[in-house]
């Protein structure tokens, strides 16, 4: 499943829409510390942000940045009506309270959808803002014709941005859908069971073909920088190609799809007015 060529159309018809509709729609964008995967996929947003027409804000704090001062910044762009979303890059150093900064996010700014409203939301499958992994897998799925209805979806990893919320988005999708997890016993047995599979484990290629019935459907959402500079992901891509009806790759696979969602759910903040 090609994510890369599929984010470049939405981001196509996002540019035209944003045209159409004579929107500009501003996100402020915050990163703090110097994590050089973070700098990479905060580039890639400003980037993407740029060409479809939407206005970033830009700040890139030190680590050594104090929790009330980003507070302060965050509550700033709550108020600023010229501000459609607010855009934290995770992970943030550990002097800083995630929970605390991603909570005082207004949930009417919260682009991202981590805010404890918008999960609620989500799980009451009464979506307002969704995390942009788990929605841009569904995307990806839709786009390949894969309905989740009544399948079998096993998601390994548990994740606030990943795990959690794609269980919550397939269950609102009518699959039957098992979580699992570091701690759960014979993985591989319940992977087996699994139509279509799901993992955002962060563990490079953790997973080979004795993971997977014949003809699953496999997400591999991990990206993971080998010693030697390149990219791999949770799964084990080659072992899996002959026996995996669908495949994501990595790169090219879900991560593009990450950022298609964000800009999508930018816009659709800007349309909200
Ligand atoms: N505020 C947020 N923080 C984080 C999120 C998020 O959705 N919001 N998700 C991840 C990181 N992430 C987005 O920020 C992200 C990860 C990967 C990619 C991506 O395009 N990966 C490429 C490879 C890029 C490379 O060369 O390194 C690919 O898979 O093709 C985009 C976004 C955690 N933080």
């Amino acid at each position: 499943m090609d994510g890369k060529k599929l984010a470049q159309e939405i981001r196509t018809q996002l540019k035209d829409e944003v045209a159409q509709n004579g929107l500009v729609p501003r996100l402020a964008v915050i990163l703090v510390g110097d994590d050089p995967a973070s700098q990479v996929y905060v580039r890639n947003k400003q980037r993407a942000a740029e060409k479809i027409g939407i206005k970033t804000v830009d700040h890139h704090l030190p680590a050594t940045v104090g929790q009330e001062a980003l507070l302060d910044l965050i509550y700033q762009y709550n108020e600023d009506p010229n501000i459609h979303g607010i855009l934290v890059q995770l992970p943030l150093p550990d002097s800083i309270d995630e929970a605390k900064i991603t909570h005082a996010i207004s949930p009417q700014k919260d682009v991202d959808g981590f805010h404890p409203i918008n999960l609620g939301h989500l799980f009451m499958n009464k979506p307002y803002s969704l995390p942009c992994t788990p929605r841009g897998i569904m995307e990806l799925l839709a786009h390949y014709k894969i309905n989740p209805s009544g399948k079998d979806v096993v998601i390994v990893g548990r994740s606030n941005i990943v795990g959690r919320p794609m269980a919550a988005l397939m269950l609102n999708a009518d699959a039957t859908v098992t979580v699992t997890h570091s701690r759960t016993r014979n993985l591989a047995q319940k992977t087996r069971q699994a139509d279509i599979l799901i993992v955002a484990t962060g563990q490079a290629q953790m997973l080979d073909a004795s993971y997977i019935k014949e003809g699953a459907v496999v997400v591999d959402v991990g990206v993971n920088r080998l010693e030697d500079g390149s990219l791999v992901g949770d799964v084990d891509f080659e072992s899996m190609l002959g026996k995996a009806a669908y495949l994501t790759p990595v790169p090219g696979g879900v991560g593009p799809m990450t950022i298609a969602m964000l800009m999508k759910q930018t816009v659709e903040f800007a349309q909200r007015g």
